[in-house]
Protein backbone atom coordinates (compact mmCIF):
# COMPACT_ATOMS: atom_id res chain seq x y z
CA UNK A 1 0.00 0.00 0.00
CA UNK A 2 1.66 3.62 -1.16
CA UNK A 3 0.80 6.44 1.74
CA UNK A 4 0.44 9.64 0.89
CA UNK A 5 1.56 12.92 2.92
CA UNK A 6 0.88 16.44 2.79
CA UNK A 7 4.12 18.19 4.43
CA UNK A 8 5.70 21.95 3.59
CA UNK A 9 9.24 20.70 2.35
CA UNK A 10 11.04 17.96 1.88
CA UNK A 11 14.84 17.70 2.04
CA UNK A 12 16.88 14.72 0.29
CA UNK A 13 20.04 14.01 1.76
CA UNK A 14 20.53 15.49 5.43
CA UNK A 15 24.72 16.39 4.51
CA UNK A 16 26.11 20.02 6.03
CA UNK A 17 23.55 21.52 3.62
CA UNK A 18 20.18 19.35 3.79
CA UNK A 19 20.70 19.75 7.97
CA UNK A 20 21.24 23.37 7.50
CA UNK A 21 18.11 24.18 5.43
CA UNK A 22 15.66 21.59 6.95
CA UNK A 23 16.77 22.60 10.27
CA UNK A 24 16.00 26.37 9.74
CA UNK A 25 12.66 25.65 8.08
CA UNK A 26 11.51 23.52 10.57
CA UNK A 27 12.52 26.22 13.15
CA UNK A 28 10.87 28.34 10.99
CA UNK A 29 7.47 26.42 11.48
CA UNK A 30 6.97 24.86 8.33
CA UNK A 31 6.65 21.07 8.10
CA UNK A 32 9.65 19.13 7.36
CA UNK A 33 10.53 15.76 5.92
CA UNK A 34 14.28 15.46 6.03
CA UNK A 35 14.75 12.15 4.52
CA UNK A 36 18.46 10.44 4.97
CA UNK A 37 20.55 6.94 3.57
CA UNK A 38 23.32 6.88 6.07
CA UNK A 39 24.08 9.69 8.54
CA UNK A 40 22.27 12.74 9.47
CA UNK A 41 25.02 15.10 9.17
CA UNK A 42 26.79 13.71 5.90
CA UNK A 43 30.14 13.22 4.93
CA UNK A 44 31.48 16.04 7.31
CA UNK A 45 31.08 14.75 10.43
CA UNK A 46 31.55 11.25 9.66
CA UNK A 47 34.13 10.35 7.14
CA UNK A 48 35.42 13.91 6.08
CA UNK A 49 36.31 17.32 7.65
CA UNK A 50 36.13 16.41 11.44
CA UNK A 51 37.74 13.02 11.36
CA UNK A 52 40.31 14.15 9.45
CA UNK A 53 40.95 16.96 10.67
CA UNK A 54 41.36 15.30 14.25
CA UNK A 55 44.15 13.27 12.66
CA UNK A 56 46.21 16.30 11.13
CA UNK A 57 45.97 17.59 15.04
CA UNK A 58 47.75 13.85 15.81
CA UNK A 59 50.19 14.18 13.28
CA UNK A 60 50.94 17.47 13.37
CA UNK A 61 51.70 17.04 17.42
CA UNK A 62 54.03 14.83 16.47
CA UNK A 63 55.93 16.82 13.79
CA UNK A 64 56.06 19.55 16.64
CA UNK A 65 57.42 17.48 18.82
CA UNK A 66 60.53 16.41 16.46
CA UNK A 67 61.48 19.98 16.33
CA UNK A 68 61.78 20.45 19.75
CA UNK A 69 65.73 19.11 19.15
CA UNK A 70 66.78 22.23 17.24
CA UNK A 71 64.85 24.29 19.64
CA UNK A 72 64.53 23.59 23.41
CA UNK A 73 66.70 20.22 24.17
CA UNK A 74 65.80 16.42 23.65
CA UNK A 75 62.66 14.61 22.91
CA UNK A 76 61.75 10.79 22.15
CA UNK A 77 58.60 10.52 20.01
CA UNK A 78 57.12 7.31 19.79
CA UNK A 79 54.07 7.55 17.76
CA UNK A 80 50.92 5.25 17.82
CA UNK A 81 48.12 5.03 15.97
CA UNK A 82 45.66 3.90 19.45
CA UNK A 83 45.03 7.15 20.23
CA UNK A 84 44.39 8.13 16.96
CA UNK A 85 41.46 5.99 16.51
CA UNK A 86 39.66 6.35 19.49
CA UNK A 87 39.67 10.25 18.84
CA UNK A 88 38.51 9.58 15.39
CA UNK A 89 35.84 7.70 17.27
CA UNK A 90 34.96 9.80 19.59
CA UNK A 91 34.56 13.01 17.54
CA UNK A 92 33.14 10.82 15.08
CA UNK A 93 30.35 10.09 18.41
CA UNK A 94 31.26 6.14 17.04
CA UNK A 95 29.30 6.89 13.85
CA UNK A 96 26.13 7.12 15.49
CA UNK A 97 23.94 9.96 13.95
CA UNK A 98 21.64 10.08 17.06
CA UNK A 99 23.03 13.45 17.93
CA UNK A 100 22.65 15.32 15.14
CA UNK A 101 18.57 13.19 14.79
CA UNK A 102 17.57 14.72 18.26
CA UNK A 103 18.85 18.41 16.81
CA UNK A 104 16.73 17.85 13.79
CA UNK A 105 13.25 16.69 15.60
CA UNK A 106 14.23 19.47 18.75
CA UNK A 107 13.46 21.77 15.83
CA UNK A 108 10.52 20.21 15.14
CA UNK A 109 11.59 18.59 11.75
CA UNK A 110 10.76 14.51 11.04
CA UNK A 111 13.05 12.20 10.18
CA UNK A 112 12.45 9.22 7.03
CA UNK A 113 15.67 6.74 6.53
CA UNK A 114 15.78 5.40 3.12
CA UNK A 115 16.75 6.54 -0.26
CA UNK A 116 14.65 9.44 -1.69
CA UNK A 117 13.95 9.59 -5.18
CA UNK A 118 12.01 12.44 -7.16
CA UNK A 119 8.94 10.89 -8.60
CA UNK A 120 7.60 14.38 -10.35
CA UNK A 121 7.04 18.27 -9.37
CA UNK A 122 6.94 18.70 -5.71
CA UNK A 123 7.03 14.88 -4.83
CA UNK A 124 9.37 12.56 -3.29
CA UNK A 125 9.26 8.69 -2.87
CA UNK A 126 10.58 6.95 -0.11
CA UNK A 127 9.79 3.38 -0.08
CA UNK A 128 6.24 3.25 0.08
CA UNK A 129 5.50 6.83 0.73
CA UNK A 130 4.89 9.63 -1.07
CA UNK A 131 5.58 13.17 0.22
CA UNK A 132 4.06 15.79 -1.73
CA UNK A 133 5.67 19.03 -0.55
CA UNK A 134 3.34 22.05 -0.86
CA UNK A 135 6.59 24.44 -0.72
CA UNK A 136 9.59 23.38 -1.58
CA UNK A 137 12.07 19.89 -2.79
CA UNK A 138 15.54 20.57 -1.63
CA UNK A 139 18.27 18.43 -3.36
CA UNK A 140 21.16 17.80 -0.81
CA UNK A 141 22.30 14.62 -1.85
CA UNK A 142 26.21 15.80 -1.68
CA UNK A 143 28.87 12.95 -3.28
CA UNK A 144 30.37 9.91 -2.87
CA UNK A 145 34.07 8.66 -3.26
CA UNK A 146 34.93 8.86 -7.53
CA UNK A 147 36.33 5.55 -8.45
CA UNK A 148 38.12 5.78 -11.45
CA UNK A 149 37.51 2.90 -14.27
CA UNK A 150 41.26 1.57 -13.10
CA UNK A 151 42.22 -2.25 -15.07
CA UNK A 152 42.45 -4.30 -12.39
CA UNK A 153 40.83 -2.21 -9.40
CA UNK A 154 37.19 -3.94 -8.91
CA UNK A 155 37.29 -6.27 -6.34
CA UNK A 156 40.54 -5.25 -4.82
CA UNK A 157 40.35 -4.15 -1.03
CA UNK A 158 41.37 -0.58 -1.79
CA UNK A 159 40.63 2.10 0.38
CA UNK A 160 38.57 5.31 0.04
CA UNK A 161 38.35 8.29 2.55
CA UNK A 162 35.81 6.18 4.60
CA UNK A 163 38.39 2.99 5.44
CA UNK A 164 41.12 5.51 5.80
CA UNK A 165 38.85 7.58 8.40
CA UNK A 166 37.80 4.23 9.88
CA UNK A 167 41.85 2.38 10.33
CA UNK A 168 42.79 0.60 13.32
CA UNK A 169 45.81 0.34 12.02
CA UNK A 170 48.58 1.63 9.95
CA UNK A 171 49.75 0.18 6.92
CA UNK A 172 53.84 -0.40 6.77
CA UNK A 173 53.52 1.80 3.31
CA UNK A 174 50.27 3.05 0.89
CA UNK A 175 50.06 4.16 -2.81
CA UNK A 176 47.67 7.27 -2.81
CA UNK A 177 46.13 8.17 -5.95
CA UNK A 178 45.54 11.75 -6.43
CA UNK A 179 46.80 14.80 -5.00
CA UNK A 180 44.20 17.02 -4.29
CA UNK A 181 43.03 18.04 -0.96
CA UNK A 182 42.09 14.40 0.37
CA UNK A 183 45.65 13.13 -1.45
CA UNK A 184 47.88 15.42 0.37
CA UNK A 185 46.05 15.56 4.02
CA UNK A 186 45.89 12.17 4.39
CA UNK A 187 49.33 11.19 2.68
CA UNK A 188 50.92 13.40 5.35
CA UNK A 189 48.58 12.28 8.59
CA UNK A 190 50.16 8.56 7.71
CA UNK A 191 53.67 9.15 6.92
CA UNK A 192 54.13 11.15 9.82
CA UNK A 193 53.20 7.79 11.72
CA UNK A 194 55.84 5.93 9.93
CA UNK A 195 53.83 4.53 6.66
CA UNK A 196 55.83 4.73 3.56
CA UNK A 197 53.52 7.22 1.61
CA UNK A 198 53.75 7.39 -2.56
CA UNK A 199 51.48 9.79 -4.36
CA UNK A 200 50.28 9.20 -7.58
CA UNK A 201 48.84 12.20 -9.56
CA UNK A 202 47.61 12.66 -12.97
CA UNK A 203 48.38 16.54 -13.05
CA UNK A 204 51.53 17.90 -13.14
CA UNK A 205 51.45 19.22 -9.86
CA UNK A 206 50.05 18.50 -6.25
CA UNK A 207 46.72 20.43 -5.58
CA UNK A 208 46.93 21.56 -9.20
CA UNK A 209 43.82 24.07 -8.99
CA UNK A 210 45.90 26.28 -6.52
CA UNK A 211 48.82 28.34 -6.97
CA UNK A 212 51.75 26.41 -8.25
CA UNK A 213 54.04 28.03 -5.40
CA UNK A 214 51.65 26.39 -2.93
CA UNK A 215 52.02 22.31 -4.81
CA UNK A 216 55.96 23.34 -4.99
CA UNK A 217 55.91 24.20 -1.28
CA UNK A 218 54.30 21.07 -0.63
CA UNK A 219 56.18 18.82 -2.76
CA UNK A 220 59.47 20.15 -1.14
CA UNK A 221 57.73 19.23 2.90
CA UNK A 222 56.78 15.76 1.84
CA UNK A 223 59.78 14.86 -0.13
CA UNK A 224 62.14 16.36 3.15
CA UNK A 225 59.42 13.82 5.47
CA UNK A 226 59.84 10.86 3.34
CA UNK A 227 56.73 10.69 0.74
CA UNK A 228 57.50 9.72 -2.42
CA UNK A 229 55.38 12.43 -5.05
CA UNK A 230 55.00 11.15 -8.58
CA UNK A 231 53.46 13.64 -10.65
CA UNK A 232 52.03 13.70 -14.02
CA UNK A 233 50.91 10.32 -13.70
CA UNK A 234 47.81 8.86 -14.15
CA UNK A 235 46.98 5.43 -12.41
CA UNK A 236 46.01 2.59 -15.32
CA UNK A 237 46.62 -0.73 -13.98
CA UNK A 238 46.22 -1.94 -10.67
CA UNK A 239 47.22 -5.61 -10.06
CA UNK A 240 46.72 -6.84 -6.24
CA UNK A 241 49.24 -9.57 -5.07
CA UNK A 242 50.27 -9.41 -1.38
CA UNK A 243 49.71 -5.92 -1.57
CA UNK A 244 48.92 -3.06 -4.49
CA UNK A 245 50.87 -2.34 -7.74
CA UNK A 246 49.63 0.15 -9.71
CA UNK A 247 51.04 0.70 -12.84
CA UNK A 248 53.03 -2.33 -12.60
CA UNK A 249 55.77 0.19 -10.82
CA UNK A 250 54.66 1.36 -7.39
CA UNK A 251 54.07 -1.09 -4.82
CA UNK A 252 52.30 -1.17 -1.15
CA UNK A 253 50.77 -3.09 1.31
CA UNK A 254 47.22 -0.57 0.75
CA UNK A 255 45.81 1.71 -2.16
CA UNK A 256 43.90 4.75 -0.91
CA UNK A 257 41.61 6.04 -4.08
CA UNK A 258 41.12 9.80 -3.63
CA UNK A 259 41.03 10.87 -7.19
CA UNK A 260 37.52 13.30 -6.83
CA UNK A 261 34.06 12.96 -5.97
CA UNK A 262 31.05 11.84 -7.92
CA UNK A 263 27.24 13.21 -7.24
CA UNK A 264 24.95 10.33 -7.79
CA UNK A 265 22.40 11.92 -9.47
CA UNK A 266 21.78 9.44 -12.01
CA UNK A 267 18.66 7.39 -10.65
CA UNK A 268 17.46 10.78 -8.38
CA UNK A 269 14.46 10.96 -10.86
CA UNK A 270 15.55 14.37 -12.17
CA UNK A 271 13.64 13.65 -15.59
CA UNK A 272 10.26 13.66 -13.82
CA UNK A 273 10.82 17.51 -13.28
CA UNK A 274 11.96 18.35 -16.86
CA UNK A 275 16.01 17.90 -15.42
CA UNK A 276 18.67 16.38 -16.68
CA UNK A 277 19.18 12.30 -15.39
CA UNK A 278 22.51 12.16 -16.96
CA UNK A 279 23.86 15.44 -15.71
CA UNK A 280 27.26 15.88 -12.90
CA UNK A 281 25.54 18.29 -10.56
CA UNK A 282 22.28 20.44 -10.58
CA UNK A 283 22.25 23.79 -12.10
CA UNK A 284 21.24 26.70 -9.64
CA UNK A 285 20.78 30.15 -10.10
CA UNK A 286 21.97 32.50 -7.07
CA UNK A 287 18.94 31.88 -5.07
CA UNK A 288 19.94 28.42 -5.10
CA UNK A 289 16.78 27.32 -7.74
CA UNK A 290 17.02 24.32 -9.73
CA UNK A 291 13.45 24.68 -11.07
CA UNK A 292 9.69 25.32 -10.00
CA UNK A 293 9.73 24.51 -6.38
CA UNK A 294 12.87 22.64 -6.63
CA UNK A 295 16.06 23.98 -4.88
CA UNK A 296 19.27 22.31 -4.56
CA UNK A 297 22.68 23.34 -2.06
CA UNK A 298 25.98 21.94 -1.08
CA UNK A 299 28.17 19.50 -3.26
CA UNK A 300 25.60 18.40 -6.03
CA UNK A 301 25.67 22.13 -7.03
CA UNK A 302 29.60 21.76 -8.56
CA UNK A 303 29.97 25.60 -6.88
CA UNK A 304 32.75 24.03 -4.99
CA UNK A 305 32.85 20.76 -2.32
CA UNK A 306 33.36 22.52 1.23
CA UNK A 307 31.01 22.35 4.17
CA UNK A 308 31.12 25.74 4.26
CA UNK A 309 29.53 26.86 0.85
CA UNK A 310 27.27 23.71 1.52
CA UNK A 311 25.85 25.88 4.71
CA UNK A 312 26.42 29.28 2.91
CA UNK A 313 24.00 28.13 0.17
CA UNK A 314 21.84 26.15 2.45
CA UNK A 315 20.99 29.69 4.05
CA UNK A 316 20.15 31.29 1.18
CA UNK A 317 17.98 28.58 -0.05
CA UNK A 318 15.73 28.63 3.39
CA UNK A 319 15.65 32.42 2.82
CA UNK A 320 14.19 32.19 -0.25
CA UNK A 321 11.74 29.05 0.76
CA UNK A 322 11.03 31.55 3.71
CA UNK A 323 10.56 34.44 1.04
CA UNK A 324 12.68 36.40 2.89
CA UNK A 325 14.66 38.86 1.28
CA UNK A 326 18.76 38.87 1.72
CA UNK A 327 21.85 39.68 -1.10
CA UNK A 328 22.17 36.84 -3.55
CA UNK A 329 24.92 33.89 -3.76
CA UNK A 330 28.74 35.02 -4.59
CA UNK A 331 31.73 33.23 -4.84
CA UNK A 332 33.82 35.79 -5.73
CA UNK A 333 35.39 35.47 -1.73
CA UNK A 334 35.33 31.56 -1.70
CA UNK A 335 37.89 30.54 1.07
CA UNK A 336 39.14 27.31 1.35
CA UNK A 337 42.06 25.20 3.19
CA UNK A 338 44.07 22.80 2.60
CA UNK A 339 45.42 21.03 6.40
CA UNK A 340 48.68 20.15 5.27
CA UNK A 341 51.31 21.10 7.59
CA UNK A 342 52.71 24.18 6.31
CA UNK A 343 48.95 25.08 5.70
CA UNK A 344 47.39 26.14 2.49
CA UNK A 345 44.73 28.87 2.66
CA UNK A 346 43.61 30.74 -0.31
CA UNK A 347 40.18 32.37 -1.32
CA UNK A 348 39.20 34.27 -4.10
CA UNK A 349 41.01 33.84 -7.74
CA UNK A 350 44.57 32.40 -8.15
CA UNK A 351 46.66 34.45 -10.04
CA UNK A 352 46.04 32.51 -13.34
CA UNK A 353 42.17 32.77 -12.77
CA UNK A 354 42.75 36.04 -12.39
CA UNK A 355 44.97 36.32 -16.38
CA UNK A 356 42.16 33.82 -18.06
CA UNK A 357 39.57 36.36 -17.19
CA UNK A 358 41.59 39.03 -18.68
CA UNK A 359 41.42 41.43 -15.14
CA UNK A 360 44.56 43.82 -15.48
CA UNK A 361 46.56 42.28 -11.95
CA UNK A 362 49.59 42.80 -9.97
CA UNK A 363 50.97 40.06 -7.65
CA UNK A 364 52.52 40.99 -4.14
CA UNK A 365 54.08 38.17 -2.92
CA UNK A 366 56.18 37.51 0.01
CA UNK A 367 58.48 34.40 1.70
CA UNK A 368 57.15 33.49 5.51
CA UNK A 369 60.86 33.12 6.11
CA UNK A 370 61.65 37.19 5.83
CA UNK A 371 58.88 38.29 8.14
CA UNK A 372 59.77 38.07 11.89
CA UNK A 373 57.54 35.56 13.32
CA UNK A 374 58.41 33.06 10.55
CA UNK A 375 62.40 33.88 10.87
CA UNK A 376 61.80 33.30 14.74
CA UNK A 377 59.84 30.12 13.58
CA UNK A 378 61.87 28.99 10.87
CA UNK A 379 59.06 28.14 8.92
CA UNK A 380 58.01 27.83 5.50
CA UNK A 381 55.75 29.72 3.54
CA UNK A 382 54.37 32.81 1.42
CA UNK A 383 51.96 35.45 1.17
CA UNK A 384 50.95 35.95 -2.26
CA UNK A 385 48.06 38.70 -2.65
CA UNK A 386 46.53 39.07 -6.54
CA UNK A 387 44.93 42.85 -7.21
CA UNK A 388 43.18 44.51 -9.68
CA UNK A 389 41.66 47.81 -10.22
CA UNK A 390 42.83 48.56 -6.53
CA UNK A 391 41.22 45.32 -4.62
CA UNK A 392 42.42 41.82 -3.86
CA UNK A 393 40.80 39.76 -6.17
CA UNK A 394 42.53 36.92 -4.24
CA UNK A 395 44.98 36.02 -2.39
CA UNK A 396 47.08 32.72 -0.76
CA UNK A 397 48.40 32.48 2.85
CA UNK A 398 50.71 28.90 3.48
CA UNK A 399 52.51 28.48 6.10
CA UNK A 400 51.94 27.83 10.13
CA UNK A 401 48.17 28.97 10.80
CA UNK A 402 48.16 29.47 6.69
CA UNK A 403 44.19 28.65 6.98
CA UNK A 404 43.63 31.41 10.08
CA UNK A 405 45.74 34.26 8.41
CA UNK A 406 43.52 33.36 5.68
CA UNK A 407 40.46 35.20 7.49
CA UNK A 408 41.97 38.38 7.08
CA UNK A 409 42.89 37.78 3.49
CA UNK A 410 38.98 36.89 3.08
CA UNK A 411 37.47 39.99 4.68
CA UNK A 412 39.80 42.37 2.70
CA UNK A 413 38.47 40.20 -0.48
CA UNK A 414 35.16 40.14 0.61
CA UNK A 415 34.78 43.48 1.79
CA UNK A 416 36.71 44.54 -1.40
CA UNK A 417 39.00 46.57 1.22
CA UNK A 418 40.87 49.33 -1.18
CA UNK A 419 44.67 47.83 -1.23
CA UNK A 420 45.69 51.58 -0.21
CA UNK A 421 43.20 51.01 3.39
CA UNK A 422 45.63 47.65 3.74
CA UNK A 423 48.77 49.89 3.12
CA UNK A 424 47.92 52.24 6.16
CA UNK A 425 46.48 49.64 8.01
CA UNK A 426 48.17 48.57 11.71
CA UNK A 427 49.60 45.09 11.44
CA UNK A 428 50.41 43.51 14.91
CA UNK A 429 54.03 42.69 15.67
CA UNK A 430 55.14 40.02 15.25
CA UNK A 431 52.47 37.85 14.19
CA UNK A 432 52.72 36.03 10.83
CA UNK A 433 49.37 38.16 9.10
CA UNK A 434 52.03 41.09 9.18
CA UNK A 435 53.20 38.97 5.85
CA UNK A 436 50.46 40.86 4.29
CA UNK A 437 52.02 44.21 5.28
CA UNK A 438 55.43 42.98 4.09
CA UNK A 439 53.42 41.49 0.94
CA UNK A 440 51.90 45.33 -0.18
CA UNK A 441 55.13 46.67 0.73
C1 LIG B 1 38.32 13.27 3.69
C2 LIG B 1 37.53 14.55 3.48
C3 LIG B 1 37.89 15.68 4.19
C4 LIG B 1 37.18 16.87 4.01
N1 LIG B 1 37.57 17.97 4.71
C5 LIG B 1 36.89 19.12 4.56
C6 LIG B 1 37.27 20.28 5.29
O1 LIG B 1 38.22 20.26 6.08
N2 LIG B 1 36.55 21.42 5.12
C7 LIG B 1 35.49 21.48 4.24
O2 LIG B 1 34.87 22.54 4.13
N3 LIG B 1 35.11 20.40 3.53
C8 LIG B 1 35.79 19.22 3.66
N4 LIG B 1 35.38 18.11 2.96
C9 LIG B 1 34.23 18.23 2.05
C10 LIG B 1 32.88 18.14 2.81
O3 LIG B 1 32.81 16.94 3.54
C11 LIG B 1 31.73 18.21 1.81
O4 LIG B 1 31.87 19.35 0.99
C12 LIG B 1 30.39 18.28 2.53
O5 LIG B 1 30.17 17.15 3.33
C13 LIG B 1 29.26 18.40 1.50
O6 LIG B 1 28.02 18.50 2.15
P1 LIG B 1 26.68 18.11 1.36
O7 LIG B 1 25.58 18.47 2.30
O8 LIG B 1 26.67 18.70 0.02
O9 LIG B 1 26.74 16.53 1.13
P2 LIG B 1 27.23 15.24 1.91
O10 LIG B 1 28.04 15.56 3.10
O11 LIG B 1 27.84 14.37 0.87
O12 LIG B 1 25.89 14.59 2.43
C14 LIG B 1 24.89 14.15 1.55
C15 LIG B 1 23.98 13.19 2.29
O13 LIG B 1 22.91 12.82 1.43
C16 LIG B 1 22.64 11.43 1.60
N5 LIG B 1 21.98 10.96 0.38
C17 LIG B 1 22.49 10.89 -0.88
N6 LIG B 1 21.56 10.50 -1.74
C18 LIG B 1 20.42 10.30 -1.03
C19 LIG B 1 19.11 9.90 -1.37
N7 LIG B 1 18.74 9.63 -2.64
N8 LIG B 1 18.20 9.80 -0.38
C20 LIG B 1 18.53 10.07 0.92
N9 LIG B 1 19.75 10.46 1.28
C21 LIG B 1 20.69 10.59 0.33
C22 LIG B 1 23.99 10.81 1.85
O14 LIG B 1 23.87 9.58 2.55
C23 LIG B 1 24.67 11.90 2.70
O15 LIG B 1 24.48 11.66 4.08
C24 LIG B 1 36.09 16.91 3.11
C25 LIG B 1 35.71 15.76 2.40
C26 LIG B 1 36.43 14.59 2.58
C27 LIG B 1 36.02 13.37 1.80
N1 LIG C 1 40.48 20.85 3.69
C1 LIG C 1 39.41 20.80 2.91
O1 LIG C 1 38.62 21.74 2.81
C2 LIG C 1 39.13 19.55 2.14
C3 LIG C 1 39.79 18.38 2.45
C4 LIG C 1 39.48 17.25 1.70
C5 LIG C 1 38.53 17.33 0.70
N2 LIG C 1 37.91 18.48 0.44
C6 LIG C 1 36.93 18.60 -0.66
O2 LIG C 1 36.64 17.33 -1.19
C7 LIG C 1 36.84 17.34 -2.59
C8 LIG C 1 37.35 16.00 -3.04
O3 LIG C 1 38.74 15.83 -2.69
P1 LIG C 1 39.69 14.91 -3.54
O4 LIG C 1 41.06 15.14 -3.06
O5 LIG C 1 39.13 13.53 -3.56
O6 LIG C 1 39.47 15.44 -5.02
P2 LIG C 1 40.24 16.55 -5.88
O7 LIG C 1 39.44 16.71 -7.10
O8 LIG C 1 40.54 17.73 -5.05
O9 LIG C 1 41.64 15.85 -6.24
C9 LIG C 1 41.71 14.65 -6.97
C10 LIG C 1 43.05 14.56 -7.65
O10 LIG C 1 43.17 13.27 -8.27
C11 LIG C 1 43.83 13.41 -9.52
N3 LIG C 1 43.47 12.24 -10.36
C12 LIG C 1 42.30 12.02 -11.02
N4 LIG C 1 42.35 10.81 -11.66
C13 LIG C 1 43.56 10.26 -11.37
C14 LIG C 1 44.20 9.02 -11.71
N5 LIG C 1 43.59 8.08 -12.45
N6 LIG C 1 45.46 8.80 -11.27
C15 LIG C 1 46.09 9.73 -10.51
N7 LIG C 1 45.52 10.92 -10.14
C16 LIG C 1 44.27 11.17 -10.56
C17 LIG C 1 43.33 14.75 -10.03
O11 LIG C 1 44.23 15.31 -10.96
C18 LIG C 1 43.24 15.59 -8.74
O12 LIG C 1 44.42 16.32 -8.49
C19 LIG C 1 37.82 18.47 -2.84
O13 LIG C 1 37.64 19.03 -4.11
C20 LIG C 1 37.54 19.45 -1.75
O14 LIG C 1 36.62 20.40 -2.21
C21 LIG C 1 38.19 19.60 1.14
Amino acid sequence: MIGLMDVDVVVIGMGPGGEEVAGSLAAAGLNVVGVENRLVGGECPYWGCIPSKAMVRAADALAEGRRIPSLAGEATIEPSWAPVAERVKEVTAGWDDQGAVDRFTAKGGHLVRGKGRITGPREVTVGDEVYRAARAVVIGTGTAPAIPPIDGLEGTPYWTNREAIEAKELPESMIVLGGGAVGVELAQVFARFGTQVTIVESAPRLLHQEEPESSELLRTTFEAEGIKVICGTRAKTVRYEDGFVVNDEYRAERLLVAIGRHTNLGDLGLGTVGLDDDARFVEVDDRLRAGDGLWAVGDVTGKGAFTHVAVYQARIAARDILGEDGPPADYSALPRVTFTDPEIGAVGLTEQQAREQGLDVRVYSVDIANVTRGWIHRAKGFVKLIESDGRLVGGTSAGPMGGEILGALSVAVHGQVPVERLRHMIYAFPTFHRALDAALA
